[in-house]
């Protein structure tokens, strides 16, 4: 029996032959993307195609890469020094691993959630406009608007429109996680990478966060790393299942969940590992 109540993906149908998309609906394709962490080799000559304005979700048992292949997305993975990697990934049609790429505003059109809120020591407001800031704009007019717009974006103004200069720490796990969310996509970032956003939430706060990235997609292209398959269902267009470096399948999240190609996304699915 599959996991995942079927309810939940009937609010997902669509179908999509993900590796036949035409180029204008691709955010990011991924090349024979091998890497290495010193000689052992984490990810196996990995290729995809990520289409724009959707979600997806990679999945798999621990270890399998997920979050390092979600990493490779803005290069993340640059700061670990046994790291090796060869191949590429396109970013509309550009090699982000190609030599003369500014990791920095790489970073500032791929943005980046964490498994924990992460919020600076800081107002609300200064996490907001903290990359605007690195950026130069220093316009009080500017940093104002784009505050309450990402607030809004990310579902946390009302709750905190009266006290949006008192400290970020002050607010409860959920709300930093939006708020680190409105901090991510005040740059207008191109794409939004979530690793494990939800796993340090309560279930009210997971909702709430899943509500957001399924309004987010009309903006962004997102790609979330998670455990939680019901979420996987719940939030993503499509879904990657990964296994020991391999991505083993990656299709549509109705028919990876309901008619799964391998018998290894079968196992895992139905919970036979992982
Ligand atoms: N900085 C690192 N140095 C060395 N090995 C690493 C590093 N980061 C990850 N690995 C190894 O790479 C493999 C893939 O790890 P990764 O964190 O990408 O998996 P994951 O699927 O995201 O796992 P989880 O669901 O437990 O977070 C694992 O064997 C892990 O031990």
């Amino acid at each position: 029996m599959i996991n995942v109540a079927p309810e939940v993906l009937m609010q997902n149908q669509q179908t999509v032959d993900i590796n036949d998309l035409p180029a204008e609906q691709v955010a990011l394709e991924i090349k024979g993307l091998n890497l290495h962490y010193g000689d052992k080799q984490a990810l196996n000559n990995i290729s995809m195609k990520i289409p724009k304005g959707k979600v997806t979700a990679f999945i798999g048992p621990s270890g399998c890469g997920k979050s390092t292949l979600l990493r490779c997305i803005n290069r993340m993975n640059d700061l670990v020094d046994i790291c090796k990697i060869d191949g590429e990934i396109d970013l509309h049609g550009e090699n982000i691993y190609g030599k003369h790429v500014d990791v920095a505003q790489l970073r500032r059109k791929v943005g980046m959630v964490f498994q924990r809120p992460n919020p600076f020591p800081k107002s609300i407001y200064e996490n907001v406009v903290y990359g605007l800031r690195l950026i130069g704009q220093n316009n009080r007019r500017v940093l104002d608007e784009a505050c309450e717009k990402s607030l809004r974006a990310a579902a946390l103004w009302e709750e905190v429109k009266d006290r949006i200069h008192d400290s970020a720490l002050g607010l409860s796990g959920g709300q930093q996680q939006r708020l680190v969310i409105a901090r991510a996509i005040a740059i207008e970032p191109e794409v939004l990478l979530l690793d494990e956003p939800t796993s340090a939430l309560d279930p009210i706060s997971t909702l709430v966060i899943e509500e957001l990235i399924t309004e987010l997609k009309e903006k962004y292209t997102v790609v979330i790393v998670t455990h939680n398959m019901q979420q996987a269902a719940r939030v993503s267009d499509q879904t990657a299942f990964m296994y020991m470096g391999d991505l083993i399948e990656y299709s549509d999240t109705n028919t990876l969940f309901t008619t799964p190609a391998k018998k290894k996304t079968e196992d895992y699915i139905t919970g036979r590992y992982g």
